[in-house]
Order: C-alpha cells, then structure tokens, then sequence
C-alpha cells in the first residue's frame, strides 16, 4: 500500500467528521510546532544586543515576549493534542463498526475460512494500530515537519554556510529510514498475525471452559497461549532490536552535526563573519530539533504498523464473498411456499489450504407448503448442511433450491429468511433476558398475542414458571445459565415468533423428554400453517412426517415409511446416543 493510498483511506473514515475541526486541530498543532522556534531567536537578541548594550527595556520586552511565545505553544498543543485525541476515537469507532458490518455481511464460508482470531484481530487489534497512529504519531510528525521545516528555513536566513553543514547528514537518514521500512514491514505483519492467535486461544479457551475443565484442558490452552505468547514476544522484541540500531546512529549523527556546527561557528565568529549570538541561537535551533529526530523511529515504526493494519482491514474491505443476489428480487408475496432441492451438491472449502470436501451430492426433494418432512440419516451425513441451505447460510455450488418455482437467489435475502425459521443444532442464545432472545432480531414489534402463542408452542411457558424472574430470566453469555432443552425451546420460539413460511428444526428430539416433543410438535400443527423441514436421527415423537428420507455421504439413499423413520433410530441409537424411546 502506497502513502498515498494510506492516506486517501484514512482520509475517507475521517472525512466524516466536520471539516472545521480537523483543520483546527491540524492548525492548533502546527502553532505549538512553530512558536518555539522564535525562543532561540530571541536568545539571539538577548546576547547580540540586550547584553552588549546594557538595553533594560529591551531585556524586559524578550522576557515577555518569551512568556507570550511559551503560552501559546502549550495552550495550542493542549487543544490540539485533545481535538486529535478526540478524532481518533472518533475514527476507531467509526472504523471497527464499518469494518464488523462488512464482516457480518460476508458470508459463512469467509467467516469459517478465516477463523474467529484473525477476525478479531483485525476488528479491534487492527483498528487500534490505526488509532493510535492517528493519536500519537500523525501529531508527532507534524511536530517533527514543523520543527525541521522552520528551522532549515531560519538557520538559511541566519547562516546559510552553516545550515549547508547541518543537513550533510539528510541523504544518511533516508537510506537508514529505507533500510528500516524493510525490516519492519514484514514483523508489523506477523505481529497482527501472532495477536489473531491469541485472541483465538483465548476465544477457544474460554467457550469450551467446561470440557476444558473436565479433560484438563487449561494446562493445554495455557501451553498454546504461552508458545504464542512467546512468538509474539519475539516478534516485537525483533522489532525493538531493529529500532535500538536506528537509534544510536541517529544520536551520533546528530552529534557530528552539532560539533561540526561549533567548529564552523567557531570559524566564523573569529572570522568575523556572524555574531556570538547567532552561533548560540544556531546551536540552540539545531539541538532543539533533536527531540522530533530522535522520535523519528518511533514515528517509523508506528507508521509501518499503522500501513500493515489498513492494508490488512482493506483485504476485508475488498472481500466481497457474499451469497449473490439478484438486481431485481421477486415479490415474496408472489410466491407459493413448496420447497424444491434441484440436484443440490455442495462442498465445503478451505481457502487457506485449498482443500474441499464434498458434503452434498445430487440432492433432489421437494416440501410443499405446510408438508413436513424428516431427513434422517448417520452422523456427518449432510443433514445440517441441507438444513444451512434454506436460510442461505450456504449456497448450492451446482443445482438449486427454489420456492414456488423461484431461485432463493432471485429473492431478497432479508425478506426470505423473516419468512424462515431457523433451528440449529447448536443453539446460540445471546446475553440478555430470555423475551430479548425470543425478540432478537425481529424487524417489527409483534402482537402480544403471537408472542404468548410462540411461548406457548415452543412449551417455553414452563420454563419461565420455574424462574422466579420469568420471561426477564438473564439467560447469561451464551445460554449458560439455561438447560440444553430449556435453549431448544427458547430457539424455537423465537424461531415461531416469525409466523415462517418454513422451519428447520436440526435434532429437537436428542434434547426434549418424548412427550415435550409431540406436545410441541401438536400445537405447532394445530396453530401454525409452517412446512418443516425436520434433521436427526429419528422421527421425534409427535411429528407425523408426510414424508422420510434416509440420507448417506451427502445424498439422499432412499424413502422410509413412517414407522420406519421411528425403526431408523433404533439403528442408530445406539452409536449416536439420541435418547427418547
Ligand atoms: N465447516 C465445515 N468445513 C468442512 N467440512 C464440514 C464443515 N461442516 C461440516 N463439514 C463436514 O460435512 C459433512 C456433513 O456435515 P453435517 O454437519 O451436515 O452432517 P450431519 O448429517 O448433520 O451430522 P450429525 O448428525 O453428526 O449432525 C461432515 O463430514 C462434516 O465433517
């Protein structure tokens, strides 16, 4: 990523806050920049004429005018450094939101491609790099300009002779800054790579805690946070040594400069070609500039890890791996709810290694409206990959899927899946009370009516009476604070509270006592007009499917009758555990 690049990037996250601002702290820093550039210069009246000629008054007007020039420099740094703080913030927030709405967008085949640490890494480690480089190093590399720029432009009014020998050094810096770039470039790299592992241990660590507790797993984890602890470590400690030799030169170049502008002075004045006074306003300039050189690799440095970090967010940026839709979507009330998988085939594909792995082939089945179907079939037959198909949380890569005789493409996404309800095998319930996980997501506040029937069908009623805060129950991070049923059912009806056209359910039965199950499976007939699509191992009590299929490596091998649906989990039941009778 070129500067310029860089800079229209930042540029375009930070144009939106107003225009006046930012030129006001961008101006309030370079006024503290630039004013103490006149202190030498008054110095130079003090020795040259205030002095020598005995001048009170004159030595009174530089104190105050000493007093003025110091004054205003921190008065224009405070609020410059605190506008810049503030609109780096500004820009961080700004930032992670864009960044985490694009990611949320994308879809799940780029999420699981690139694994939850270096998400989060990006979101947030990423984001902060950035901010920080607004924060703390945009300020000091306008202080840095500023301090060279208007010094080179006195030391020439003053002594053109000598600023020719202060910047013999300049070619030197560059070459040792072009040297640095290259090393540095590639550890800001690992770096945001190494914080991605450690986010996804952590991550991993602590959403597995109990087994991790059971199999002893914390000594695991512990010795995978610490190896990628120590490589992280490395890295930064690689990249203080690159700085540490940076630094020296930089303090001995800088010495040169003064004795060779000493000696030169020296020359001079006995030549009598300057004053004392300028040689002492000259000496003082040239070390004045010498707290913005020296943080000059600090600059570098945080200038790398700031290009990293854009370059990797605008890799997410230019991602667009999203489900393709249609420009012109078909009206959903157009539409007749039968469900019809076309020679369905899928695979699953890493992007990192290359590697896929077909799921589903050829799959061809059709739920009319109001049908309910059960698929059943082995473990890591397809069946929950089928059930991803129909909110599109997957895509067919060959045949289709179609409702009323139309492409789940051709219609809007958002509008598709409020008309479907969602299942999973693995209940996700987020923090908040259990009517806000109910709620979640719903674009319009439902009837009372509807929301009390979901409750009731999903037997989530007697959840709530067991709990003394009832449906303001807090379900905790994740569900834990609810039984595995207890989150089946508070999925489910949040799933009803939709009125969908068509449900997946993925393997109720493994989690609810047999007469739950048909409990629930009744009501949802009697109150519901839904087809459901039904995933497990078993027909679960109450369910009554209008049609069975028996699922095997990712194609459907053929069509059960009913009772034997209920005969298919005997023969599993004993490999894969589903209770119920
Ligand atoms: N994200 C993924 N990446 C790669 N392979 C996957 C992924 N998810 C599932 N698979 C594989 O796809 C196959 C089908 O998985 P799926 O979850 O659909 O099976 P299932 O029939 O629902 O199994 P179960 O009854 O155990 O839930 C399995 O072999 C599984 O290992």
């Amino acid at each position: 990523m070129t500067w310029l690049e860089f800079f229209s990037r930042l540029l375009s996250v930070v144009s939106r806050t107003p225009r006046w601002k930012t030129f006001a702290a961008g101006g309030a820093l370079v006024l503290a920049a630039a004013t103490p550039l006149f202190t030498p210069y008054l110095l130079k009246l003090f020795v040259d004429i205030a002095i020598p000629r005995r001048d009170l008054n004159l030595l009174w007007s530089l104190g105050v005018a000493a007093v003025v020039v110091y004054a205003v420099a921190s008065l224009t740094r405070h609020y410059g450094r605190m506008e810049v703080a503030r609109l780096a913030e500004d820009f961080r927030r700004r930032l992670t939101c864009q960044a985490f709405s694009h990611l949320q967008g994308l879809s799940l085949s780029y999420h699981r491609s690139r694994g939850i640490g270096d998400l989060s890494a990006r979101i947030l480690y990423d984001t902060y790099s950035l901010k920080s480089f607004i924060a703390s190093t945009l300020p000091a590399a306008v202080e840095l300009a500023v301090t060279i720029g208007g010094t080179a432009i006195i030391l020439v009014i003053l002594a053109p002779s000598l600023t020719l020998l202060a910047f013999a050094a300049l070619p030197a810096a560059l070459i040792i800054a072009y040297l640095f770039r290259d090393k540095i470039r590639p550890l800001s790299r690992e770096l945001s790579e190494h914080h991605g592992k450690v986010y996804a241990t952590v991550h991993e660590a602590l959403t597995s805690i109990e087994e991790s507790k059971v199999y002893g797993g914390a000594a695991e984890f512990d010795q995978r946070l610490a190896e990628q602890s120590r490589r992280l470590a490395d890295t930064e400690v690689e990249i203080a040594r690159h700085r540490n030799k940076l630094l020296p030169l930089l303090n001995f170049g800088i010495s040169l400069v003064l004795v060779g502008v000493l000696v030169g002075g020296g020359y001079m004045i006995i030549a009598g070609t300057v004053s004392v006074g300028t040689v002492v306003a000259y000496y003082f300039y040239i070390s004045k500039s010498l707290g913005p050189i020296r943080s000059a690799s600090t600059l570098m440095l945080s200038w790398h890890r700031a290009v990293t970090a854009m370059e990797r967010l605008q890799e997410l940026f230019d991602s667009e791996e999203r489900l393709e839709q249609t420009g012109n979507p078909r009206e959903l009330s157009e539409i007749q709810w039968d469900i019809a998988f076309e020679n369905v085939s899928f695979r699953y594909s890493d992007s990192q290694t290359n590697r896929s792995f077909v799921a589903l082939e050829n799959l061809t089945f059709n739920i009319s409206h109001g049908q309910r179907i059960a698929l059943l079939g082995p473990s890591g037959a397809g069946k929950s990959t089928t059930g991803k198909m129909v909110p599109r949380l997957f895509d067919p890569d060959h045949g289709q899927i179609t409702v009323g005789g139309v492409s789940l493409k051709d219609l809007a996404l958002d509008e598709w899946r409020q008309r479907v309800g969602y299942v999973g095998q693995n209940v996700f319930l987020f923090s908040g009370s259990i009517e806000q996980n109910i709620r979640f997501g719903l674009k319009t506040t439902s009837a009372e009516d509807a929301f009390k029937l979901a409750i009731r069908a999903a037997r989530v009623d007697e959840v709530i009476a067991q709990k003394p805060d009832g449906l303001a129950t807090q379900v905790g991070e994740r569900g834990t604070c609810l039984s595995g049923g207890q989150k089946k059912r508070i999925a489910l009806a949040r799933a009803l509270l939709r009125s969908p056209a068509v449900l997946v359910i993925d393997q109720l039965a493994a989690d609810l006592q047999e007469d739950l199950c048909r409990e629930i499976f009744e009501m949802i007939r009697r109150e519901y007009h839904v087809s459901i699509l039904y995933l497990g191992h078993r027909v679960p009590a109450g369910f009554n499917p209008d049609a069975v299929y028996w699922m095997e490596e990712g194609r459907i091998k053929r069509q059960l009758q009913s009772h034997e649906g209920s005969s298919a989990r005997c023969e599993v039941d004993s490999s894969i555990g589903e209770t119920g009778s």
